[in-house]
C-alpha cells in the first residue's frame, strides 16, 4: 500500500496544483480567519485510518508517559493572586508520547508526512511564511496517546498553531473544545475562568473522527481534550513545524517528553532559544 492510498487525494488534491486545491485551501483559510481552526474531514481515506491505527498500536508500548499538574498557561503557582484567579487553577495532564522515530520512513504515518506537497499544502493552509519540519528526529512527527484518566486539560498552546491527525478515538469522551480567541487582545481572566468552571457560553465543542486533519492556532483560543472513557485509548498524531531551520528540542523538554535525548540534542543546545512542543 502507497501514501497515495492512505490520503483521500481526490476530495484533497494536495499535491496537484489547481481550482481543486485551490479551493480546498480557501476553505481552510476561511475556517482559520473566522476562529483560529480547520477541519479537514475525512483526510485519510479507510485503509489510511486502519494502517495508521495498526502503527500507533505496533509501538503503544513506546510511548513515554508523563504526569504533570499545570494551570492554562503552563506557569507556577503564584499564592499573591487571589484564590480563584484562572492562573490558580490546576488540573492533572497526563499522556503517553510515542517518539517519532518509532515511525520508519516506509510506514504509514511518515508516508502521509512525507507525501509530496504534503508540507507545502500545510503552509498554504496556515499562510506563514516561516515554515520548516521541525528537525528533531523525535519529535517532527509524533502520537499522542491517552486513555481513561489521562487528559490533556485547559490550556492555552505557547507555538502559534499545531497540527494534528485524529487516528483513533476513545470509545466515549475526548471531544476538543475550544474558546475561540478568548485572549485576543487581553488575558480576558473573567471569561477564562468561566470556561474553567463550566459555565462559559463561548465554547465550541468539536467532535473529531478519525482521519480527520486538524489545523489549529491555540495561542489565542483555550482548549482541552474532554476526558475520556473506555478501554480504548486515543491515539493522534502531531506533526510539528518551527520558524527557523534545523531546529531540535532542548535536552531538558526532549527528556521530559519523549523520556531520553539523542547526540544531536546535546550538540544543539544552546544555539537557540527552545520554541518547542508546549
Ligand atoms: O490531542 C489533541 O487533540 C490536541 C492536543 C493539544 O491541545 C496540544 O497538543 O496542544
Ligand atoms: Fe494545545
Amino acid at each position: 500500500m502507497s501514501a497515495s492510498q492512505y490520503i483521500d487525494l481526490d476530495r484533497y488534491p494536495i499535491d496537484r496544483a489547481g481550482p481543486d486545491r485551490d479551493a480546498v485551501i480557501a476553505r481552510a483559510r476561511a475556517a482559520l480567519a473566522e476562529d483560529g481552526c480547520a477541519v479537514l474531514k475525512g483526510f485519510l481515506t479507510g485503509a489510511g485510518i486502519a494502517a495508521l491505527t495498526a502503527e500507533a498500536e505496533s509501538v503503544a508500548d513506546k510511548g513515554h508517559h508523563s504526569h504533570s499538574r499545570t494551570n492554562a498557561y503552563f506557569t507556577r503557582d503564584d499564592p499573591s493572586l487571589p484564590e480563584d484567579d484562572p492562573r490558580r487553577q490546576f488540573f492533572d495532564r497526563s499522556n503517553a508520547f510515542i517518539p517519532a522515530d518509532n515511525f520508519v520512513p516506509e510506514g504509514p504515518l511518515r508516508q502521509v508526512h512525507d507525501y509530496p506537497g504534503f508540507d507545502r499544502f500545510i503552509q498554504d493552509c496556515l499562510q506563514e511564511e516561516k515554515f520548516y519540519r521541525y528537525a528533531d528526529p523525535l519529535a517532527d512527527v509524533i502520537v499522542n496517546m491517552a486513555e481513561e484518566g489521562n487528559g490533556f486539560p485547559w490550556h492555552f498552546d505557547t507555538n502559534n498553531f499545531t497540527v494534528t491527525l485524529a487516528i483513533q478515538n476513545a470509545e466515549e469522551g475526548g471531544a476538543f473544545e475550544y474558546a475561540p480567541g478568548i485572549r485576543e487582545g487581553d488575558e480576558n481572566f473573567a471569561e477564562v475562568a468561566k470556561v474553567l468552571n463550566g459555565t462559559s457560553e463561548r465554547v465550541t465543542v468539536l467532535h473529531l473522527e478519525p482521519g480527520d486533519l486538524q489545523l489549529f492556532r491555540g495561542r489565542y483560543s483555550l482548549h482541552r481534550v474532554a476526558p475520556l472513557k473506555g478501554a480504548r485509548p486515543r491515539y493522534v498524531a502531531i506533526f510539528s513545524y518551527v520558524e527557523e531551520p534545523g531546529m531540535v528540542g532542548s535536552v531538558e523538554r526532549t527528556e521530559q517528553l519523549y523520556g531520553r535525548t539523542l547526540p544531536v540534542h546535546h550538540e544543539r543546545a544552546g544555539q537557540r532559544a527552545d520554541a518547542y512542543i508546549d
